[in-house]
């Protein structure tokens, strides 16, 4: 991880975003030249605007943490702030072990606290001296009332902008940075102005963050592009300029886009849209391989040769997870349907849809092979994280499948080399259901290593795609020698040689690739 941080301090840097040794940022006056703006004319916003010289984050999450971190690391002679009303997590955030997992964050981090990176609780102070205030909340699902289960809830986004209106005493720039519906930015300016107090002027631009976790740190430092969007008025171009500016600290000018408000902020539910709707696209499509001998693997790669198509984002898996996907998707299925879009809101509807089918597949298959019956049998969970190289179960496939397993009476061992064990017990607690964890307890364990967790089982199930569960670095004969035999692999996420594994003399099956053992009703013709 170290190599990530050289690595990026030998990137070019804007040299018209450079202080000289000593010398004092000004805070008018620059001119941001060649930004690209999209459907207005290039040279529209090379026009006066502040400079940056302190922000503010309200949330001190998964976002706000690594992508503020990163800033003051580009920036030193910006003073950032990361405020919380979590106070354990502002304070694990000041601690050595930070609240996140995330390759290269300890070491950006470390670098910067203390010198122009600082964590409080004290939202108030952080708000009345900073120029930018990023608004980097959680904006979940809403679970009760109008839009339950689709829209998002905005309730954290309004108290946070109420409290800049409350205690602001000078002009913002307020940057959405939660991912919001289209036209969040217009009820923030309500908010905002109808609370300001007199002569204070504040800004609205969107900054939605594309970092996917686990790789949060290089996507930041090597974005495919930044997005801002402002209102097309002389101080919404200004304003663009000035969060401009920050990124110029180390992104290239020609990857700093903006455009109007409405159009970055859908774009990213878009983009989220889409990066899910390959995943389902290709879960899809591994259905198909199971019933007819295609390997999904083959398939995946024939397809994304075609430079139409691209290679990422295709590969097969027992579902996606992770905070947003779904999130954002049901937020544009709600958005589609208060436009009177019925067809629109079906379409994406079906990308999550297929997505819980896949999860609901993969524990038929599971059943299925394990001679219709897990009652009383010891499943090995590789795995409970969403994806690899994060701590973050968020959503993930993992949940569902454990609760699969429950309700067919298994005993569940998991084992994931970054979730906390109170994680879990959280997860598979139902909301609001009292000492569940103690009968839940009774079925499912936390295995220390994966040897713990496979020995006496009947099967192992992988759901996360960790490199620690590679033929090349687990020891499988190990493993095979302490199972209950036949004993099954379930390969959720592509990742073993299955002809290895196989040789050592597991029964392996795999997403994505026909069945390979005791197919009760051929068997029986
Ligand atoms: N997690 C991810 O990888 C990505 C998330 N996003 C978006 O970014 C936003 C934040 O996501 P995460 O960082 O994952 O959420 P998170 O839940 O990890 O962090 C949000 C933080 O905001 C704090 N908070 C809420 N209301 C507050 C208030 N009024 N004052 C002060 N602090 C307050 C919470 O205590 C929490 O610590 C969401 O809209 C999400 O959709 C966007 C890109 C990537
Ligand atoms: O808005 C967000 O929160 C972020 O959501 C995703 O990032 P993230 O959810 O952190 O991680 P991804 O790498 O996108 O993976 C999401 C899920 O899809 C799964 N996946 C991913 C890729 C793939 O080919 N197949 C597949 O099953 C992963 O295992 C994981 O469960 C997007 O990739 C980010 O650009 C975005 O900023």
């Amino acid at each position: 991880m170290a190599s990530i941080v050289p690595k990026l301090e030998s990137l070019a840097v804007s040299a018209a975003n450079q202080l000289s040794p000593g010398e004092e940022p000004s805070r008018a006056g620059a001119v941001t030249p060649g930004i690209k703006r999209l459907s207005r004319p290039l040279g529209a916003i090379d026009i006066p605007h502040i400079t940056i010289k302190s922000i503010c984050c309200i949330g001190a999450g998964y976002v706000g943490g690594p992508t503020c971190a990163v800033i003051a690391h580009k920036n030193p002679h910006i003073k950032v702030t990361i405020v919380d009303l979590n106070a354990a997590r502002i304070a694990a955030w000041n601690s050595d072990e930070l609240p996140i997992y995330e390759p290269g964050l300890d070491e950006v981090v470390k670098s910067t606290r203390g010198k122009n990176l600082f964590f409080s609780t004290d939202v108030d102070a952080g708000i009345l001296e900073a120029d930018l205030i990023f608004v980097s909340v959680n904006t979940p699902t809403k679970i009760k009332g109008i839009g339950a289960g689709f829209a998002a809830d905005l309730g954290y986004v309004e108290s946070a902008t109420r409290k800049i209106a409350e205690v602001a005493k000078s002009d913002k720039i307020v940057v959405e940075k939660s991912t919001v519906p289209c036209r969040t930015a217009q009820s923030m300016r309500y908010i905002l102005e109808a609370n300001a107090k007199p002569d204070i002027h504040f800004d609205i631009l969107s900054n939605p963050e594309f970092l996917a976790e686990g790789t949060a740190i290089s996507d930041l430092f090597y974005p495919d592009r930044v997005l801002i969007g402002s209102l097309d008025t002389e101080r919404g171009r200004s304003a663009a300029a000035s969060l401009a500016d920050v990124y110029a600290g180390w992104v290239a000018r020609d990857q700093i886009i903006t455009m109007n408000l409405w159009s970055s902020e859908l774009s990213k539910l878009a983009a989220n849209a889409l990066l899910a709707q390959r995943i389902s696209s290709i879960n899809a499509l591994s259905a198909i391989c199971e019933a007819t001998g295609a390997d999904i693997d083959e398939v995946s790669y024939a397809c994304g040769l075609d430079t139409r198509i691209g290679p990422k984002f295709l590969k097969a898996s027992v579902g996606f997870g992770g905070s947003c996907f779904q999130k954002d998707i049901l937020n544009l299925v709600y958005l589609s349907e208060s436009l009177h879009l019925p067809e629109v809101a079906a379409y994406w509807k079906q990308v999550v849809e297929m997505n819980e089918y896949q999860k609901r597949r993969f524990t038929n298959r599971v059943i299925s092979c394990l001679f219709n019956t897990l009652t009383g049998k010891k499943i090995a969970v590789f795995g409970f994280a969403f994806k690899k190289d994060t701590g973050d179960t968020r959503e993930s496939p993992a949940i569902t499948l454990v609760n699969y397993f429950r309700e067919e009476k298994a005993y569940i061992s998991i084992y994931d080399p970054k979730v906390e064990e109170s994680q879990v017990w959280m997860d598979l607690t139902e909301p609001g259901v009292v000492d569940e964890t103690e009968a839940i307890k009774k079925q499912v364990s936390i295995a220390a290593n994966p040897y713990e967790a496979a020995a006496g089982a009947d099967a192992i199930v992988i759901c996360t795609e960790w490199n620690d569960f590679r033929e090349t670095v687990l020891d499988y004969e190990r493993i095979y020698a302490s199972m209950k035999k036949p004993a099954f692999i379930f390969d959720g996420r592509l990742i073993l040689d299955a002809k290895k594994v196989t040789q050592i003399g597991f029964k392996v099956e795999t997403i994505g690739r026909p069945r390979t053992t005791f197919v009760q009703s051929k068997d029986f013709e």
